[in-house]
């Protein structure tokens, strides 16, 4: 067991804005079986060779199920006031639907008692991709019955933490679970499938809806959609690069916030999925409408686009671009993309209210030395991405928090333990943890610009 941290967050920032830092339950907490717990999608899929890089699993990840106090303690010191985390639905519903193991719930429970006593703000996401592979053998999210799942499952987190987790999040990133885990195949449960994947998004959609429902009923007041945004560029004045964003833009960013926001699906949709886009009814499309109380960003980087009828089904490509600087995951560090996502997010869905859910690089850090670990080019992403934000607040926009991804160095799904996000690192052999530079200036950060960035 490490040294916990000594200091524990004495001043606290202004409450308006959240400084978080964020996490997912399969990447971090290992245990995946313990105490009555069931399998998840992703459980199988890491446990399958050749689907996770040198075969790294989420057996043991950070160990957060055992270490989760020395980790709120970690938060402490970093003085975050929020922080983002996601309940394993095969934790609390070992088949998925039906019979709920306590032990489950009370892990949780447990874990936002501690943060509340320290001050520090749960949010709490309901789906972080590893659906219990009990309903995977049901047909997934490619069944009609998984809204009515998901929804049955957000009650009883409602139910069970509704009197003490005050913001809530549905679904991480619908994009990804559909593109990741059912086009492309890299993400479980790692189908290639044109025709599956838009009845999987449109029952994401429909999931979204119920669970927004549910909370309704349960008197739940802040519940959000976080989605990863990318906002893209065309690489030249043409026609065809103009007309390849547009699709790319539609595909990646529109596809799930105009339903939500508008109630209808982007028109580049059927162009890019031919017959295998299905047929809306309008109280179909109407049903999708269930605006969020906030959105979730998830900003990483940008793409500057061009047309390519060979790169299927979208008929266009991100182009490197090799002058500028690239994090460990090939991602153009571009912070001006942050400020224009939401700046787009502001005239489009009408100046919704916003937190940035996830902003963060992997880079190959250097290892540490004498207890300290000098992450330049994390301290340089953040500093950098702060500034956006700050711009983007500046110009109007309902900018209510920030949160770091990682807490934790953890497990980077298909890439395992191989890209490194966080701003404390964790051993990969006995998983101590050492708060890296990042994860000090984050904390100056905080103290500086408690109000917001
Ligand atoms: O890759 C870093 C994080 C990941 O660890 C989180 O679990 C996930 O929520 C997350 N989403 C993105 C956004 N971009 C993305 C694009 C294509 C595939 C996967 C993620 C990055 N990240």
């Amino acid at each position: 067991m490490s040294k916990p941290p000594t200091e524990i967050r004495s001043d606290s920032p202004s409450r308006d804005f959240l400084w978080g830092a964020a996490t997912s339950a399969y990447q971090i907490e290992g245990s995946p079986l313990a105490d009555g717990a069931g399998p998840s999608i992703w459980h199988r899929f890491a446990n399958t060779p050749g689907r996770v890089l040198n075969g790294d699993t989420g057996d043991i990840a950070c160990d957060h199920y055992r270490r989760w106090h020395e980790d709120v303690a970690l938060m402490a010191a970093l003085g975050v006031n929020a922080y983002r985390f996601s309940v394993a639905w095969a934790r609390i519903l070992p088949e998925g639907t039906g019979r709920v193991n306590q032990a489950g719930l009370d892990f949780y429970r447990c874990l936002v008692d501690a943060l509340l006593e320290q001050g520090i703000e749960p949010m709490l996401t309901l789906y972080h991709w590893d659906l219990p592979e009990a309903l995977d053998t049901r047909g997934g999210w490619a069944s009609d019955a998984s809204p009515g799942w998901f929804a049955d499952y957000a009650q009883v987190l409602y139910r069970a933490l509704g009197d003490r987790v005050r913001l809530w999040i549905t679904l991480n990133e619908p994009w990804v679970i559909t593109a990741g885990g059912y086009l492309y195949g890299d993400l479980a449960p790692g189908h290639r499938s044109l025709h599956e994947t838009p009845i999987v998004a449109h029952n994401l959609l429909r999931a979204h809806a119920a669970a927004l429902a549910s909370g309704r009923a349960e008197g739940i007041e802040r519940i959000g959609l976080a989605v990863n945004l990318e906002p893209q560029y065309p690489a030249s004045p043409s026609a065809e690069d103009i007309g390849a964003t547009a699709h790319r833009d539609a595909f990646i960013n529109r596809w799930f916030l105009d339903p939500v926001f508008l109630g209808r699906y982007p028109a580049e949709m059927e162009t890019i999925f031919g017959s295998a886009w299905p047929r809306h009814s309008p109280s179909e499309l109407d049903a999708l409408r269930a605006p969020p109380d906030f959105i979730g960003v998830n900003y990483y980087s940008r793409s500057v686009v061009r047309a390519d009828p060979t790169e299927q089904p979208v008929g266009a490509r991100r182009v490197r671009q090799d002058a500028r600087p690239h994090t460990a995951m090939d991602w153009e560090v571009y912070p001006q993309g942050l400020t224009d996502i939401l700046l787009w997010i502001q005239g489009r869905y009408g100046n919704p209210p916003v937190y940035i859910t996830e902003n963060g690089a992997a880079f190959d850090d250097p290892p540490p030395v004498a207890g300290r670990l000098h992450d330049r080019q994390r301290v340089a992403y953040l500093r950098t991405h702060l500034r956006a934000a700050s711009r983007a607040l500046r110009r109007g926009v309902d900018l209510r928090g920030y949160f770091a991804w990682s807490l934790l160095d953890n497990f980077e799904w298909s890439y395992g333990y191989a890209k490194r996000f966080g701003l404390v690192h964790v051993d990969p052999v006995d998983r101590q943890r050492l708060i890296k530079d990042s994860g000090r200036f984050y904390r100056d950060a905080i103290r500086r610009y408690g109000r917001g960035p």
